[in-house]
Parts: structure tokens; sequence; C-alpha cells
């Protein structure tokens, strides 16, 4: 039987083999070290970039450099967000066999249930995960939703879509800071059908903190990620120049990254950041990411005004499908640098 990781942590006294990493496991160029500093990611307030050039500076350096940053200010009530992790952590404190009703078929994402196998040699993250597809709103598998707690859905489906105005907002400003038409990025969505996915992310306690990961080392196929953070339990780390750095809880805040997508877009100006998850003994994590993109059957490339003969083109246009990430993924490559040129 397929355990989830909630269930061997409780069970199991001897770490499975699959579970441990390689200390030297390689992404992309990205050496696994265990070394790491705490991070001073940059703070923006989403209610100034529409009037403020100052805060567009900082959110340009921010992504320019981290590729992400800890957004306060971005209109979602703090209570309201301690409602989206307490209906999360009611969903994985249901019983394994209410859980089960939501299991995700073994080659999907959809759905409830531990890593994708899709290689024999492949390590498996310390995580249980329940993946939702949430826009367009059409293509939502509902068996997949949980019935239980009974709010769950309303809840998800209100914070998404409070999501997806923070985005709107993003993506513009991310344009204006570059000096670009305000809709270049959104443009490329299509008008229609953009993507956005919930995944949320179970972390349990582990005893063998040192020989696993929560997440491997990765950087996301979305255009945007929103992260709700854990409220009490850090875990995530972010390279930059080599290093790896902890990414601190700070109050209300969601953690946004760019996405490979929009690293293409921008002509590598903005950039996707390689992130990964250590787990700890004592306390289980739970976050909620949210992954905004353009519609799959959309082509995507750098913007026409971003190319100059100083700064040529650097990215094909692709078709950023799912299938074209893990086929990356899988290998342990990046995605970005089959979109290059
Ligand atoms: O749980 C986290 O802190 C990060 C999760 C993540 O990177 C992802 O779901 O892509
Ligand atoms: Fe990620």
């Amino acid at each position: 039987m397929n355990l989830q990781v909630q269930d061997i942590a409780a069970h199991c006294e001897q770490l499975p083999e699959r579970f441990i990493r390689k200390q030297d496991e390689e992404y992309g160029n990205v050496t696994n070290s265990n070394a790491s500093s705490p991070a001073k990611i940059p703070v923006i307030d989403v209610s100034l970039l529409t009037s403020s050039h100052l805060e567009l500076d900082k959110l340009k350096t921010a992504i320019t450099t981290w590729g992400c940053f800890q957004a306060i200010n971005h209109g979602i009530e703090g209570s309201f967000l301690d409602k989206v992790r307490e209906v999360s952590r009611l969903f994985f404190d249901l019983s394994a066999e209410e859980k089960k009703k939501y299991l995700r078929e073994e080659n999907d994402l959809e759905g409830y249930g531990n890593d994708m196998v899709l290689s024999d040699h492949q390590i498996l993250d310390w995580t249980d995960r329940l993946y939702l597809t949430v826009f367009p709103k059409h293509q939502r598998m509902l068996q997949f939703w949980p019935k239980n707690p009974t709010d769950f859905r309303e809840v998800v489906d209100d914070y998404c879509s409070k999501i997806e105005l923070i985005n709107q907002v993003i993506l513009k400003a991310m344009a204006r800071s570059l000096n670009l038409e305000d809709n270049c990025f959104s443009d490329q969505y299509g008008t229609t059908n953009s993507k956005m996915f919930a995944r949320f992310n179970y972390y349990p306690p582990c005893p063998w903190p040192d020989k696993v990961l929560g997440v491997k080392p990765h950087a996301d196929g979305s255009a945007v990620t929103f992260l709700l953070q854990d409220k009490e339990v850090e875990g995530l780390q972010v390279l930059k120049d080599g290093q790896w750095f902890g990414v601190p809880i700070v109050p209300d805040a969601l953690t946004i990254n760019v996405g490979d997508q929009i690293e293409i877009m921008s002509n590598g100006i903005f950039k996707s950041p390689v992130h990964r998850v250590l787990v700890n003994t004592k306390n289980q994590r739970i976050t909620l990411a949210v992954f905004c993109m353009p519609q799959t059957e959309k082509d995507i490339g750098p913007v026409e005004g971003l190319i100059t003969d100083g700064t040529p083109r650097l990215y094909k246009n692709v078709t950023y499908s799912r299938d074209f990430f893990f086929q990356n993924y899988q290998h342990g490559k990046r995605t970005i640098d089959a979109c290059k040129i």
C-alpha cells in the first residue's frame, strides 16, 4: 500500500530508504549543502505600489536579486489568513481513511498524496500535499475538494479570488518598475482561462531531519507564486549567490516569488529563485502555495520592449506546460535552462 508521509512519521521506526537525500544532489548547477544564514528578504508594502516610485524600485530590486519578497498590506485580513490556515490544518487532521477519499491517481498531480513517483531513482520529499486546480473554474475537479471541514471549499475559493486581485496588482507593478506598459505581462496570460493551482503542503515532524528534505531544491514553473507560510514554524530556504538563506516568518505577510514564466517574460531581469524546505523533529508545518500562470495553450516569451541591441533575447518562445516542467525536473534539470536560446 502507498503510505503517506504522515503515516510513516507516525508508525515507522526507520526512515525508508527512498527519503534519504543525497547531500550533493544536483539541480541545475546547485549544490544541496546544509549551510544556511538567516535572510533579509525585502518587505514590500503592496498598498504603495500604485503610488510610490520608491516602493516600485524596492520591488524591482527585490525580484532582480532575491526573486522573492514578503508582501505586507496586501489587502487580506490577518484573521482571514488564519481561517485559511485553519481549514488547511483541519483537512490534514482528518483520519487517514477520510483523506483517502481525495487520493490522487497514480500518475496525476490533482488530489491528495505524497510525491508523484516519476523514476526509480527519485528521492522522495518529506511532505504530503493536496493539489487543486482553482482557475479556470470549469476545470476544477470537485471530487478532490474536501467536503470536510464544511467551509473548506468556500474559504479556498474566497482566498484564491483575493490572491488573483493581488496577482493583477503585482504584475502591473512589475511592468511599471521596468517602464513597460502596465499590461505587458498580464496580456501574455490570455484574456480567459488563466490558471491558478493551490498546493497545500503538510510537513510532519521528522525524527531524521538531517536525512530528508521537505521539498528538494526547485524553482517554480508558475509566473508568480503566493505562499502562505505556517504561522509559527519556519523551514523555507532560498538560494542566492550560491548560498542558502532561511526565509523568516513575517506576521500576516504573503511570501511572493517569481516563477520561471516571469523570468522568461522579463528576459531574465526578474529571477525565478531556487528554493527548498527543511523539516524538524518537533513541529508539523503547513503551508499553502498558490501558483498563478497563463493558460497552458499559450506561448509565452520575452516582452518585445525588453529586447534591444544591448540586451538580446535570452529565451525562446515556449509553451510552458506541466509536462514540460516535470520532464526537466525528473532529470534534475531546471526547466528555465531548456528555454534558453
Ligand atoms: O512550503 C514551503 O515553504 C514552500 C513550498 C514550495 O516551494 C512549493 O510548494 O512549491
Ligand atoms: Fe516552490
